[in-house]
């Protein structure tokens, strides 16, 4: 067992990179497909329309009936029969005649073209048409919107509205999905309570169980939060017994004081095996990586900056995974608003607001939860740079 033996973040994430995590797939009905990442690619297995439609209310006509057709010379139509949307027409348009049909309406055979009703004039069984029509007009042909066979969704992709609106284009009711990844929330800490609950001296609110809990939903996951562990031994590890019986990853975070971290990693190593305790990057050094029953813990610092970044850093990478989104990491370049100082010997991810293009650094420390809140992003600097000038190009990793 390694007690907070610092090592690089690389090691870190090597670590985190080998645990036997693989992603796993589930059909789902199309009204639960929100949100969800597709497994597979999906193929249109229709046309979309299904057949040549009317765009316009009006009548079916053959266009080289009137092609000569003119204010002074008009063509008149016999009108022979209707189609209304939902009906399949066995009637069929001959020479010099013309069907009326309704916006949606299969167009029948025979026509090419649809002349809106107000374009005519309608005497008794004819109409009066004074422009030609061309072939096509107020028609959409079969599979213009959507053909047969095209690419819709690729693999990866995540199913919004225009998503599932599309799906429903094709007829499809069921997708194969990637599963939601099963991530269970710890917060540690005497001086930790539930929102909703009074403060007594010396307590604050729980921002982490909230905040983790969430950014797995937000990513796509399925959290659960398990509660507020006290500083004691039988408690923490009740709760990661717990945890471990139905995650996929356990989040803990905080441990009052230096030593609380320790009971973290000593109840991981008699549960299971610490990895990694203690990672050289500003912040989050305090960090644990173990597996306990072949889950993956993870012991993030208490500060929620810290903790969140540190989420950011490791744990989203996985679930990332597990959600085939690997890669999906949104990056922008912008200039450094002005100079900053790094810590020496740990490589420091830095939170920045962006205005513009420009980074604007975020000073208030780890310890402030609104050095995450008003952050867009962060800007890592490398352990061996101890500052960056004003005006220098910066690559800050956007949040969310
Ligand atoms: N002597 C030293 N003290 C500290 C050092 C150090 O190097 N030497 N490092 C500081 C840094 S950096 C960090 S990060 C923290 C890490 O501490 P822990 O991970 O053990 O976390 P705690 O001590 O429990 O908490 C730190 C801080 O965060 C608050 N906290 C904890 N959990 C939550 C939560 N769920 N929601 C909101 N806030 C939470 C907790 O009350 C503390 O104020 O150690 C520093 N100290
Ligand atoms: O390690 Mo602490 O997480 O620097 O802020």
């Amino acid at each position: 067992m390694a007690f907070l033996k610092v090592v690089p973040l690389e090691k870190a994430l090597d670590v985190v990179n080998a645990l036997p995590l693989k992603p796993k797939t589930e059909d789902v009905p199309l009204e639960e497909a929100l949100g969800r990442t597709l497994a597979e690619d999906v193929i249109s297995p229709m046309d979309v329309p299904p057949f040549d439609r009317a765009t316009v209310d009006g009548y079916a006509v053959r266009a080289e009936d009137t092609f000569m057709a003119s204010e002074a010379n008009p063509v008149r139509l016999r009108v022979v029969g209707e189609v209304h949307a939902g009906e399949a027409p066995s009637i069929t348009v001959g020479e010099g005649e013309s069907v009326y049909i309704s916006t949606g309406a299969p167009l029948p055979k025979g026509a090419d073209a649809v002349i809106q009703f107000e374009d005519v004039e309608r005497v008794g069984n004819e109409i009066i048409v004074a422009k030609p029509a061309y072939p096509g007009m107020g028609v959409m042909k079969k599979g213009a919107d959507i053909p047969k066979g095209k690419l819709l969704l690729k693999k990866g992709t995540v199913l919004g509205f225009k998503e599932t609106a599309l799906l429903s284009a094709v007829g499809i009711a069921r997708v194969r999905v990637f599963r939601r990844p099963r991530v269970a929330v710890i917060s540690t800490g005497n001086e930790i309570v539930l929102p909703g609950q009074p403060l007594n001296a010396g307590q604050i609110y729980d921002i982490n169980g909230r905040a983790v809990a969430d950014a797995v939903r937000e990513m796509g996951g399925e959290a659960r939060f398990l509660g507020i562990a006290r500083d004691d031994l039988e408690s923490l590890k009740a709760l990661i017994l717990e945890a471990v019986e139905w995650a996929d990853i356990v989040v803990l975070s905080g441990g009052a004081s230096g030593g609380m971290r320790d009971l973290t990693a000593s109840i991981i190593s008699e549960l299971g095996e610490v990895l990694i305790h203690g990672i050289a990057i500003q912040p989050g050094k305090p960090t644990i990586i173990g597996v306990v029953k072949g889950k993956p813990v993870f012991g993030l610092p208490g500060y929620p900056t810290s903790c969140l970044t540190n989420f950011t850093l490791l744990v989203a990478p996985l679930l990332r995974r597990l959600l085939g989104r690997e890669g999906q990491v949104r990056k922008v370049r912008a200039r450094l608003k002005h100079k900053v100082f790094s810590v020496k010997g740990r490589r420091q991810f830095l939170p920045v607001k962006l205005e513009r293009d420009v980074a604007v650094p975020i000073l208030k420390g780890s310890g402030a939860v609104t050095s995450f809140i008003d952050a867009d992003g962060f800007i890592e600097i490398p352990e061996n740079v101890e500052s960056l000038d004003e005006g220098e190009v910066v690559e800050v990793t956007l949040f969310g």
